[in-house]
């Protein structure tokens, strides 16, 4: 099974990242280097630029693929499968024209030109509107063509809109939503490797935001701890087995009551208000760390 990752911009490391998250350590994968091994024998990957990915999937070069959605609908591919939305790399490609020209909006584009990096999918919009404009593929610094008399708007990437700005252009119209997926050729799905990646990379993504919390809880104040967690299902309650040096249970309140042990995995916004809830409820020796992976 091979996976194509972007092999530099934006989207390289946070992917290298999640693989090495998700457990898929790189190996032999020096710089400039086409392919690397993963700790997984079954699980190579391909290192190529973000545009051409879902066409190596497509193609076979690749199995599985990591890119922009943006580039999955950009290259028209048939025959490849979603499987997961990774939520980085969140992006819209607008429609954008310069703020003091005379383009306020799509109907203001009959005859006109349109410079992108994505001329399908700004075909494709075009074609819903029922304008048509000529589309003129450029390969970067799309910004700059309204300002050269190259084109009367473009069809561009933002997320700060720091660019659009810095270029005083102005959005005129949302063309596609985009975030970075995990997608596979249709023919390798029924692969028990493809749902292994999938649930792998997934699991990183179920444990972000996500802490584990332990604590020490008189087990007359159970009830009153376990109402104040707000854990995913309900907390796991454990016996302390430690004993002290006459065998007599150490974990015990100052009354002599025994403490279990109550660990809960909790949201991170909700991990502060929870220590003091749980505290004013009896708990104590309360510990909160990182979850690296989490499979429901
Ligand atoms: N400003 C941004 N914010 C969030 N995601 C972005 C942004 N710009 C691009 N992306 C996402 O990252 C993908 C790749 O963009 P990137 O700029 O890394 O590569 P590129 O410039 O197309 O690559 P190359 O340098 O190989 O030509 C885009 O297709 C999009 O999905
Ligand atoms: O709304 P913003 O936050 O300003 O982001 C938008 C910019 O980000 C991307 O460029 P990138 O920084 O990847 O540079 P590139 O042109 O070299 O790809 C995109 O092509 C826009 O120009
Ligand atoms: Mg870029």
């Amino acid at each position: 099974m091979r996976i194509a990752v972007p092999n530099k911009g934006r989207l390289h490391e946070p992917t290298i990242d999640l693989l090495e998250r998700a457990g898929l350590h790189l190996e032999n994968g020096a710089d400039r280097k086409l392919y690397a091994d993963t700790v997984d024998p079954d699980v190579s990957v391909l290192f190529a630029r973000a545009a051409d990915i879902p066409e190596y999937v497509a193609d076979g070069a690749a199995d599985m693929g990591i890119t922009g959605y943006d580039q999955v609908r950009e290259a028209r591919v048939d025959d490849v499968s979603e499987l997961l939305d990774l939520e980085f790399g969140r992006c819209r490609l607008v429609l954008a024209a310069p703020e003091d020209g005379n383009i306020e909006g799509v109907a203001d584009l009959a005859g006109a030109t349109v410079a992108t990096e994505f001329p399908n999918i700004t075909a494709d919009f075009f074609a819903e509107t029922g304008v048509e404009p000529d589309i003129v593929e450029v390969s970067g610094a799309t910004e700059l063509t309204p300002h050269v008399e190259m084109a009367d708007a473009i069809v561009d990437i933002t997320s700060t809109g720091t660019t659009l700005k810095m270029n005083r252009l102005a959005e005129l119209e949302d063309v596609l939503s985009s975030s970075v997926r995990l997608f596979a050729r249709e023919d390798v799905l029924e692969n028990p490797k493809v749902e292994e990646v999938r649930t792998a990379l997934a699991s990183v993504k179920q444990a972000e935001g996500k802490r584990y919390m332990m604590m020490n809880v008189p087990r007359a104040k159970l009830d009153d701890v376990r109402d104040v967690i707000p854990g995913l299902g309900g907390p796991t309650v454990m016996d302390i087995a430690d004993e002290g040096p006459n065998g007599e249970p150490t974990a015990t309140t100052e009354d002599g009551d025994a403490k279990v042990a109550v660990h809960a995995v909790v949201n991170e916004r909700d991990v502060f208000e929870t220590i003091t809830e749980v505290k004013k409820a009896g708990a104590s020796d309360i510990l909160v760390t990182e979850i690296e992976r989490l499979v429901e």
